[in-house]
């Protein structure tokens, strides 16, 4: 899609940064060293306690086409230093245009429930275009998993309800429209008014009529009437444009003069005003002039805090169309996903761990070749545990907080386990099949259901555990200690 939105290849759409470190990648002989980069995330968006990964179908596209065009090599070549000389010599921009997307990929499935510090995608190639990557890498993950992070909380609002993505008009440009569709559908939405998602990405696609339909007639009725006469199988009608409750008893003349001709009233619409009150007065008058199955739509500035509002207050809406607050990402609209080195080969071809230090020990990055274990019961979830492939692993396992060494925690055989981490490319080529749609946006469900309840609340929430193998834990606090010359 974006492909043909901008009419280009997407291997420019990194920062300029990444090319004047390949560049010295280059120089220096060491572009085709192995390394490791895994990407991650620090903190929950919304203040919440689980979050949903979404965004490797993108990735996986991407890594797909990757490569330097004829024109992205002739436009590089442009680009110049501070003495006006170019940036880049002619030999490093051949090499770029023979570049072969040649690394492993391993990630976590899209539509699972992942928590801070997992590395969600880890890369191991050459660091030359593991370090390229970065930016596209984070540019598709963080946005797709914070919209479905966010849709996927609507849902837990109102898990009976039918949810529509209205953002399209909001959204930050085309691909933050298309992408915040997609990503909305998986983390819970039923259907989008994106007509151009519903196309690309096969989403249920669904609207009512705006407040121009209404204001184009002498009267709110005419409109009704006009509507129902040509759309006679879509019959939402947007009851506010002057007096809602009249505009109820109006949309029921139509829904009787519907039913004379086969059809029905589907719903109505509620834009302005106290939602609460006006659905349930509404629900009142369509359930007494016989129209217990018209539904009640409800739209205008939502967001899960109001919706879960409305349902205290006993809210009769059985519809909700969101926009803005969804699509944006409203309260939160980044997340704060890094990609970090983890491992390097050196010239022994031995792995050498890697760590950024940092004052804050939230910021200090975990060394290895990780994997994720997760462990559960018959009653969902129970912990998730990082550890480093090249270490023996056993039944066993001893977990640590990274937070507080004290906090440890065994594992043994009563739990089953899953590594998350799949094999996504080997050497470049994909060895992933991507999961349909509706399969990712099931899987979010059922990840959901695996968490207990206190993970799933939005008011400080229960933090699920997250810890690292006792073997991990101790190499890490030995190379930090290294690191600080406290040896
Ligand atoms: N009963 C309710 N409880 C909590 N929030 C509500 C309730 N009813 C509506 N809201 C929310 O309150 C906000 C009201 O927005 P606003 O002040 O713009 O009023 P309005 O009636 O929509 O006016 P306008 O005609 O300008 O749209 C919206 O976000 C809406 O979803
Ligand atoms: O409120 P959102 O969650 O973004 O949902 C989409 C909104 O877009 C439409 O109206 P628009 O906001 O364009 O105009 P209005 O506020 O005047 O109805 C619609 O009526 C919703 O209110
Ligand atoms: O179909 C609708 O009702 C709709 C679509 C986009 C934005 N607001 C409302």
């Amino acid at each position: 899609m974006i492909n043909r939105l901008y009419d280009t290849s997407l291997s420019l759409l990194t920062d300029l940064y990444q090319l004047t470190m390949a560049y010295g990648y280059w120089k220096s002989g060491k572009a085709e060293q192995e390394a490791v980069f895994n990407l991650y995330f620090r903190k929950h968006p919304f203040g919440g306690g689980f979050t949903v990964a979404c965004g490797l179908s993108s990735a996986i596209s991407y890594l797909n086409e990757y490569g330097f065009s004829k024109k992205d090599i002739r436009y590089l070549g442009t680009l110049t230093g501070s003495d006006d000389q170019p940036l880049f010599e002619e030999d490093f921009l051949e090499y770029l245009r023979n570049l072969e997307f040649k690394c492993d990929v391993e990630a976590i499935a899209e539509g699972t429930v992942v928590f801070p510090n997992e590395p969600l995608l880890r890369i191991t190639g050459p660091i030359l275009q593991c370090q390229l990557l970065e930016t596209p890498l984070l540019n598709l993950i963080n946005f797709q998993t914070l919209i479905a992070t966010k849709a996927a909380r609507m849902r837990l609002v109102a898990p009976d309800d039918a949810l529509l993505e209205f953002g399209l008009r909001r959204a930050q440009g085309p691909d933050g429209g298309m992408t915040a569709s997609r990503a909305a559908y998986i983390g819970g939405f039923d259907a989008t008014s994106n007509v151009l998602a519903g196309k690309l990405y096969g989403i249920p696609v669904k609207g009512t009529h705006a407040h121009s339909w209404v204001m184009s007639f002498d009267t709110e009725l005419e409109s009704f009437e006009t509507y129902a006469r040509y759309l006679p199988n879509n019959v939402t009608l947007l009851v506010d444009t002057y007096d809602t409750i009249q505009g109820v008893k109006n949309a029921i003349i139509v829904g009787q003069q519907l039913r004379v001709r086969g059809h029905d009233l589907g719903g109505i619409r509620l834009d302005s005003g106290d939602l609460a009150y006006l659905s349930i007065e509404a629900r009142k008058i369509l359930d007494a002039a016989g129209f217990e199955k018209t539904s009640i739509v409800a739209s205008n500035d939502l967001d899960e805090h109001i919706m879960d509002s409305l349902k205290q207050q006993g809210a009769k809406i059985n519809v909700w169309g969101v926009g803005t607050k969804l699509v944006t990402a409203y309260d939160q609209p980044a997340l704060g996903g890094v990609y970090k080195l983890a491992a390097l080969k050196n010239e022994r071809g031995e792995w050498e761990n890697k760590v950024k230090l940092s004052e804050q020990t939230i910021k200090t990055s975990t060394p290895g070749i990780q994997q994720v274990r997760r462990y559960r019961n018959d009653r969902g979830f129970v912990a998730d545990m990082i550890f480093d492939v090249r270490m023996e692993v056993s039944e066993k396992a001893t977990m640590v907080d990274p937070y507080d060494f004290t906090r440890q925690r065994r594992f043994d055989t009563r739990y089953q386990s899953e590594d998350l981490l799949k094999p996504i490319f080997r050497a470049g080529k994909q060895c992933y099949e991507i999961p349909a749609i509706e399969d990712t946006k099931q899987r979010v469900q059922h990840q959901l259901s695996q968490l207990h309840e206190g993970t799933r609340r939005f008011v400080n929430p229960h933090t699920y555990p997250v810890g690292l193998e006792k073997g991990l834990f101790d190499t890490k606090t030995a190379l930090i200690l290294k690191l600080r010359g406290g040896e």
